[in-house]
């Protein structure tokens, strides 16, 4: 398996991610695929309440390479997935799975459900979105194809109303109005991001300078 332990080496390698051996015992995995530019905490929330409501084994996070319905510059895959790491190492049901960035190019979430499905057949699968991706993802590559082979797990978000044309699992948690294009505005205009994103993910964001401008 590859794990946020390895990550500083990741971006840039071209190696195939690895599965355990432990991961053949089938397991409930949930999916949150998403840019995390950076991850905050609306998405840890999001994942935890999923985590536990639906009683999943764990929650994969799948920082993805170049998003399929996104045009804004993106900070360094090995940024992002430095800070999920960072976000996600103290809770032992979460893990970073860097397949998107290896594969390349642009990160159609059929592609990361076929690869799953191919090396770790055994495991159902659970993909977590925000209500604005629910709106959206009858417009996603092959989404017929997909719902059938992930069960849909939706997570109210404020600001986009509930509006499936899928068949849906809602799971309620807290409402946040936050997304990582407020934590850019607020770091580029001085503004405090303490618990906005997990501590070692803020004082990451200030050692490097990220979002500035
Ligand atoms: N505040 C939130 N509440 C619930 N779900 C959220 C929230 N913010 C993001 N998500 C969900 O998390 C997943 C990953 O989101 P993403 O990385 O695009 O974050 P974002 O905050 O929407 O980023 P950006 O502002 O850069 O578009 C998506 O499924 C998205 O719907
Ligand atoms: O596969 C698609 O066509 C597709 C279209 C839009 C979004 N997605 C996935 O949805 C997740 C969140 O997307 P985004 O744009 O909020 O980073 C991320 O994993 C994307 O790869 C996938």
């Amino acid at each position: 398996m590859t794990n946020s332990k390895c990550v500083e080496k990741i971006p840039t390698a071209k190696a195939e991610p690895q599965f355990e051996q432990s991961e053949n015992k089938g397991k409930q995995i949930g999916i949150m695929g998403g840019t995390f530019n950076p991850v905050h905490i609306a998405h840890l929330v999001a994942a935890e309440q999923a985590l536990t409501k639906l009683h999943l084994d764990e929650v994969w996070f799948i920082p993805d390479n170049i998003p399929p319905h996104k045009n804004a510059p993106l900070t360094s895959a090995k940024d992002r997935a430095t800070m999920l790491d960072l976000a996600t190492r103290d809770n032992p049901h979460f893990r970073v799975k860097l397949l998107e960035l290896f594969r390349g190019g642009v990160s159609y979430t059929i592609d990361t459900l076929r690869y799953l499905k191919e090396k770790a057949p055994q495991n159902n699968y659970y993909l977590i979105m925000g209500s604005d991706q629910v709106n959206s993802f009858h417009t996603w590559k092959e989404a017929p194809e997909l719902a059938k082979m992930a069960t849909l797990v939706g997570i109210r978000r404020p600001g986009y109303p509930q509006d499936p044309q899928y068949p849906m699992i809602w799971v309620d948690a807290p409402d946040i109005r936050l997304s990582s294009t407020a934590i850019r505005r607020s770091v580029a205009t001085g503004t405090s991001i303490r618990y906005l994103v997990p501590e070692p993910v803020r004082l990451y964001i200030e050692e490097k300078g990220l979002y500035l401008d």
